[in-house]
C-alpha cells in the first residue's frame, strides 16, 4: 500500500475481453483511470475473445458498457475522453485453447516494444471462466515474454479454485510458470475504499487499538447482503453457492482487516503476513459441529419491493431441485491472544432485505450502571458500525443525556460519512486494483497461502453440507433477512443481528 504514481508503460491483455466482467467493470475502470491521468503515458489494451469484432465495433461495444456502468459517463462533465482513450484499445480474436494462437500475443508484444521504444510491463488479465484458467496459464508461461520476471504479471479472477484441492492445484500450476510476485489474485472487496479505510481507522488512530480486543469487545458481525438474485449467472452459481462465492473470499478478507495485528509497515508482504496469521488462527469447525456454527439457506419465490420474483430453483440455468446455498451464516472464533472467546458472526445472501455490507463491532457494556433505574431500558453498550457499501460511513453509538431536568439517557450515533466529509468521488474497486497491478503493488491481492488458509477454514462446512442435503429448501422469502435458523444461530448466544439504524435510510 503506497501512494500512487503514474505507472510505467503497460501492455494489458484481457482474456475475456468480449465478456461481461470487462464490459461492466474492467473497461469502465480503465477509462476512469485514463480520465484521472493515472494510465501510463504509453499503454495499450488488447481485449481477447473468440467473437468476431473489428476494432471499431469492439470500441463501440465497450463504450456502451461505459455508458451503462461507468461512474462517469461519456458526455458528462469531467468525462468526454472516450475518443482519446479508445485509440489505445484493440481486439484480438483468438481461441485461447489453441497453442498456436499464442504466437499472436508474442507478435503484439514485439510490435508494442518497438512502438513504445522500451519493453512495457505485460499484464495478462484472466477474465474467463475458471475452467479455462489452467490452460491459459500453461500456454502463457512458455512464451517467456520478458527476461525480467517483474514485468510480466498475471491477474486471476475469482473464483480461485472450487475447493481446497483445486485451489492448491491452481497455485501449484501458477507457481510452476510464474514467480509469486507476478501473480495477482483479485478480491475486489479489497479495492473498496471503505475496506481499506478499516486499516486507516485502526492503525492511524490511537483511540481504538487499546480497546480492540477480547477485554472490551463482546462480538463482531459482518453482513454482506444483496437484494439481487443470481442475475443470469445460474451456471456459475450452481457450482458455487453463497459460502464459496462470498464467505471464502470477501468476508474472510474483511474479517482479517478487522482482526489483524498492527503491521510495522504497509509493504505487501507485511500486510499479507498479518492477515494470514488471522486466517491460520481461525478455529476449524469439526464436521459434527457444523450445524451449531453454520446455517445455509435458499430463497423461494415471492415479492421484492412490489415485484414478483422467482425462487432460486426457478432461475435460468438452475436445477429445479437445486440444493445450492444462496445464503450462508457462520460463527467463527479466532484462537489467539487478542480474540480468544470473541465470536465473529458473518452472514451473506441473495434476495435479502437490503443491499448492505457492514461490519459491527459490539463492545461490552459499561461495568456499572449508576444512573436512575428508569433510564436503564434505553441503556445500550457502545457499538462501532463500519458501513462498507452502499453507504460509506462509520458510526459510533454511545449514551448521551436526554435534554431535560431528569437524568435520562439515550443512545446516539456519532457519524463520519464519506459523502459529508469529502468532495472527491471515490474510485471504483477495480480502478484501484488495476492501478496497483500496473504499478506492481500486490498488497491488496491474495497470496497463495491466504487462499489456501481460507479454503481450509470453509472445508469442513463445505464437506458437511455436501454430504447432507438440506431438507427445508427453499427456507427464506425474498426480501427477508434469511432463514430463521440464522436468527437462532446468534440468538442462542443471547445476541441478535444488527441492521443499520433508521438515519441511514433517510
Ligand atoms: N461478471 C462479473 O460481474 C464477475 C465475473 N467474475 C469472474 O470473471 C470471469 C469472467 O466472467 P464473465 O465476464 O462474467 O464471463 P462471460 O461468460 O461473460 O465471459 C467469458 C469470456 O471468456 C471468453 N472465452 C471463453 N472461451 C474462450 C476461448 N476458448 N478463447 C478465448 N476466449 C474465450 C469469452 O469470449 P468469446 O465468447 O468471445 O469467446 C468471453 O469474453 C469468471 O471467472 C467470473 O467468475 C468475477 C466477479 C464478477
Ligand atoms: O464477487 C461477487 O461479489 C458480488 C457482490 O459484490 P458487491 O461489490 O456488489 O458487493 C456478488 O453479487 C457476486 O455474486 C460475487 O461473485
Amino acid at each position: 500500500m503506497q501512494n500512487h504514481k503514474r505507472p510505467a508503460s503497460s501492455l494489458i491483455f484481457i482474456f475475456g475481453g468480449s465478456g461481461d466482467l470487462n464490459f461492466r467493470k474492467l473497461s469502465p475502470a480503465l477509462y476512469n483511470l485514463f480520465i484521472d491521468e493515472w494510465m501510463p503515458t504509453k499503454f495499450s489494451i488488447v481485449g481477447i475473445g473468440r467473437r468476431p469484432y473489428n476494432n471499431e465495433d469492439y470500441r463501440k461495444h465497450l463504450l456502451n458498457g461505459v455508458q451503462q456502468f461507468s461512474r462517469r459517463k461519456e458526455g458528462e462533465t469531467g468525462a468526454g475522453k472516450w475518443q482519446d482513450f479508445s485509440k489505445y484499445v484493440s481486439y484480438l480474436q483468438m481461441d485461447a485453447e489453441q497453442d498456436a494462437e499464442y504466437q499472436k500475443i508474442a507478435d503484439i508484444v514485439k510490435e508494442k516494444e518497438k512502438e513504445f521504444g522500451e519493453h512495457p510491463n505485460v499484464i495478462f488479465y484472466l477474465a474467463v471462466a475458471p475452467q479455462l484458467v489452467p490452460g491459459i496459464v500453461s500456454k502463457l508461461g512458455p512464451l517467456n515474454i520478458c527476461a525480467d520476471t517483474k514485468c510480466t504479471r498475471v491477474v486471476v479472477e475469482k473464483p480461485f479454485g472450487h475447493d481446497l484441492e483445486s485451489a492448491l492445484e491452481l497455485n501449484k500450476l501458477l507457481a510452476s510458470m510464474f514467480d509469486e510476485k507476478q501473480i495477482y489474485r483479485i478480491d475486489h472487496y479489497l479495492g473498496k475504499e471503505t475496506v481499506q479505510n478499516i486499516l486507516a481507522m485502526r492503525f492511524a488512530n490511537a483511540l481504538f487499538e487499546p480497546i480492540w480486543n477480547r477485554n472490551y469487545i463482546d462480538h463482531v458481525q459482518i453482513t454482506a447482503s444483496e437484494t439481487v438474485g443470481v442475475e443470469g449467472r445460474g451456471d456459475y452459481y450452481e457450482r458455487a453457492g453463497a459460502l464459496r462465492d462470498m464467505v471464502q473470499n470477501h468476508i474472510l478478507q474483511i474479517l482479517c482487516m478487522v482482526a489483524m495485528e498492527a503491521p510495522v509497515n504497509f509493504e505487501a508482504d507485511e500486510i499479507r503476513n498479518k492477515k494470514v496469521d488471522v486466517l491460520n488462527a481461525i478455529r476449524k469447525i469439526n464436521t459434527e459441529d457444523v450445524h451449531r456454527y453454520a446455517v445455509r439457506g435458499q430463497y423461494g419465490d415471492g415479492w421484492m419491493q412490489g415485484d414478483k420474483v422467482p425462487g432460486y430453483a426457478q432461475e435460468k440455468s438452475v436445477d429445479p431441485n437445486s440444493k445450492t446455498d444462496t445464503f450462508a451464516a457462520v460463527k467463527f472464533y479466532i484462537d489467539n491472544w487478542r480474540w480468544q472467546g470473541v465470536p465473529f458472526y458473518v452472514r451473506t445472501g441473495k434476495r435479502m432485505h437490503e443491499k448492505t455490507t457492514i461490519v459491527t463491532v459490539q463492545f461490552r457494556p459499561a461495568p456499572n450502571y449508576a444512573f436512575p433505574a428508569e433510564s436503564a431500558d434505553t441503556w445500550r453498550p457502545n457499538r462501532l458500525t463500519i458501513s462498507i457499501a452502499p453507504d460509506m460511513d462509520i458510526r459510533l453509538r454511545f449514551q448521551a443525556k436526554r435534554p431535560g431536568q431528569d437524568m435520562t439517557l439515550k443512545p446516539v450515533d456519532m457519524i463520519f460519512s464519506y459523502k459529508d466529509a469529502y468532495e472527491e468521488h471515490e474510485p471504483e474497486a477495480y480502478e484501484t486494483l488495476l492501478l496497483d497491478v500496473m504499478e506492481g503493488n500486490a498488497t491488496l491481492f491474495m497470496r497463495s497461502d491466504q487462499v489456501q488458509a481460507s479454503w481450509e477454514i470453509i472445508k469442513p462446512i463445505q464437506d458437511t453440507w455436501a454430504a447432507r442435503q438440506p431438507v427445508d429448501f427453499p427456507n427464506y422469502a425474498p426480501g427477508s433477512w434469511g432463514p430463521e435458523d440464522a436468527e437462532a444461530l446468534i440468538a442462542r448466544d443471547g445476541r441478535n443481528w444488527v441492521t443499520l439504524p433508521a438515519p441511514h435510510k433517510e
